[in-house]
C-alpha cells in the first residue's frame, strides 16, 4: 500500500495566546500557525503543522520561509512519486538543506495520512506503546508574584513538573524565591541560549537548587562550550536548540555536552528523525522528553503520538489546549488529567480538525495540485 498525494492545502492562521509568553528573546502575544493538509488519491486526508514563529529568534526559520520552502521545493518533491512509508521522505527532502520545520510540517501530514490508510493511530504507526503521556508546563518570564500564582495553579491542575524561563539577571533570584515557596516541586529552567561561558558563576549558582536540568544555556551552535559547562555543573544540561538532527545528537552525546535531550518534531525535520534521535538516546541512556512550540492542536497531537515511544521518560512541554488558547482548532481539545494526557486510539492523529475554528483564524490559504501525467 502506498500514499500518492495529489493535493496539498496550506493555511496561514493567526492565533491569539491567552496570555503573552516571554522568553529571553522577547514577548509573543499572538502566534501564527501554518496548517498543512494533504489529500491522497482515495480522498484520505492528513494534517501537519508548521511550528516556526513570525521572527527567526528560536531557529533561523519563520512562517514565511516555511511557506516558501514548501511551495517551491518540498510540495513538488512530494508530488514526484508515491510514498510507501513516510520514512522515505527524510531522504527525498535531503536535497533541501536544513529548513527542518518546513520539512516536518509536510512529513507530519503524510504520517497522518499513512496511519489513516493503515487504519491505525499515529502512535501505533510510530511504534509507540504508552496509553498516556506525562506532561509539565513552561512558564514565561513575568513578575515573580505571577509566576508563583501560575505554579500554584499548574500544580493544582496536576502538572508533573514546572519549567521557568530565565535570562541573565533573571535567574538565581527567581529560582531561590520559587524554592522558598515550593521546596520540593520538580523544577527546571530554560535559558533559550541567553548565556555564554563568561556567565559560569551565575550558572554554577543554580547548582544549589535541586533543578532537574538547565535547558539550552549557551549558543545554539556551540556544543563544545556546553561540554565545558556540563563538566563544571552538577545539574544536567538539556539541549534544545542545539539538536537539529541525529548527527547533532550523536556529537553532543559523544562530547558529553548534555545529559538530557529535548526532542521537538519541527526542530529536527519530522517524526522519522525524531524517532531516530529517540532510539539513539535510548542506546546511550540519555533521557528524553518532548518539547513544545506553543503549537495548535495538530502539532500538539503529533507531539503526543511521538511521546508514546518507550524512551520518553520525563514529562514533556505538551500542556493542555486551555493552557494556550481560549479555543483550540481540534475536537476534542487536548486535556490534562492529573498531569497525564490519555492517548486517543482513533486512526491517524486521533483528533478532528474543526474547519470552522480553522477558517475563523485563516489569514491566507493556497491549494497545490499534482499535475497530471
Ligand atoms: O509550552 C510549550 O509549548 C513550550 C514552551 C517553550 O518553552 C517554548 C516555546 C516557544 C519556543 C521555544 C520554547 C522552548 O522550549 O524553548
Ligand atoms: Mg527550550
Amino acid at each position: 500500500m502506498f500514499v500518492q498525494i495529489h493535493t496539498v492545502i496550506l493555511r496561514y492562521l493567526q492565533m491569539e495566546l491567552k496570555s503573552p509568553f516571554t522568553t529571553s528573546f522577547g514577548t509573543m502575544k499572538t502566534r501564527p500557525a501554518l496548517l498543512v493538509e494533504v489529500v491522497d488519491e482515495d480522498g484520505v486526508c492528513g494534517w501537519g503543522e508548521g511550528v516556526a514563529f513570525s521572527a527567526p529568534w528560536y531557529t533561523e526559520e519563520t512562517i514565511e520561509t516555511t511557506w516558501h520552502m514548501l511551495e517551491t521545493f518540498l510540495i513538488p518533491l512530494l508530488f514526484q512519486a508515491p510514498v510507501y512509508h513516510p520514512d522515505e521522505l527524510r531522504d527525498r527532502f535531503s536535497i533541501v538543506r536544513r529548513n527542518y520545520m518546513a520539512k516536518a510540517a509536510l512529513e507530519g501530514a503524510v504520517w497522518d495520512a499513512f496511519a489513516k490508510r493503515h487504519g491505525v493511530s499515529l502512535s501505533s504507526a510510530l511504534g509507540g506503546e504508552k496509553k498516556e503521556v506525562k506532561v509539565g508546563v513552561s512558564i514565561g518570564i513575568q513578575p515573580i508574584t505571577n509566576i508563583l500564582k501560575r505554579i500554584e495553579q499548574a500544580l493544582a491542575e496536576g502538572y508533573q513538573r514546572i519549567k521557568i524561563k530565565i535570562k541573565p539577571e533573571w535567574d538565581v533570584n527567581v529560582v531561590r524565591e520559587i524554592r522558598h515557596h515550593f521546596p520540593d516541586v520538580p523544577l527546571m529552567v530554560d535559558a533559550n541560549s541567553a548565556y555564554s561561558l563568561r556567565d559560569i558563576d551565575r550558572l554554577q549558582a543554580l547548582d544549589d537548587y535541586e533543578l532537574l536540568m538547565i535547558e539550552q544555556p549557551l549558543a545554539v551552535d556551540d556544543i563544545v562550550d556546553h561540554a565545558k559547562l556540563q563538566a563544571k555543573l552538577k545539574t544536567p544540561i538539556c539541549l534544545d536548540e542545539s539538536i537539529c538532527s541525529y548527527e547533532d545528537a550523536k556529537r553532543a552525546i559523544e562530547l558529553k555536552s548534555c545529559r538530557v535531550i529535548n526532542i521537538k518534531i519541527g526542530r529536527v525535520g519530522g517524526l522519522t528523525e525524531a524517532k531516530r534521535i529517540h532510539d539513539l538516546c535510548q542506546q546511550h541512556h540519555i533521557p528524553v522528553w518532548c518539547g513544545g512550540m506553543l503549537e495548535g492542536g495538530v502539532g500538539r497531537a503529533h507531539s503526543i503520538a511521538l511521546a508514546t515511544l518507550p524512551h520518553f521518560s520525563l514529562p514533556g512541554d505538551t500542556a493542555a489546549s486551555a493552557n494556550y488558547w481560549e479555543r483550540d482548532f481540534i475536537d476534542p481539545e487536548v486535556t490534562v488529567d492529573n498531569g497525564r494526557i490519555f492517548v486517543r486510539q482513533q486512526i491517524g492523529i486521533g483528533y478532528t480538525v474543526n474547519l470552522t475554528e480553522v477558517e475563523r483564524r485563516t489569514v491566507r490559504s493556497k491549494i497545490y495540485k499534482k499535475s497530471r501525467g
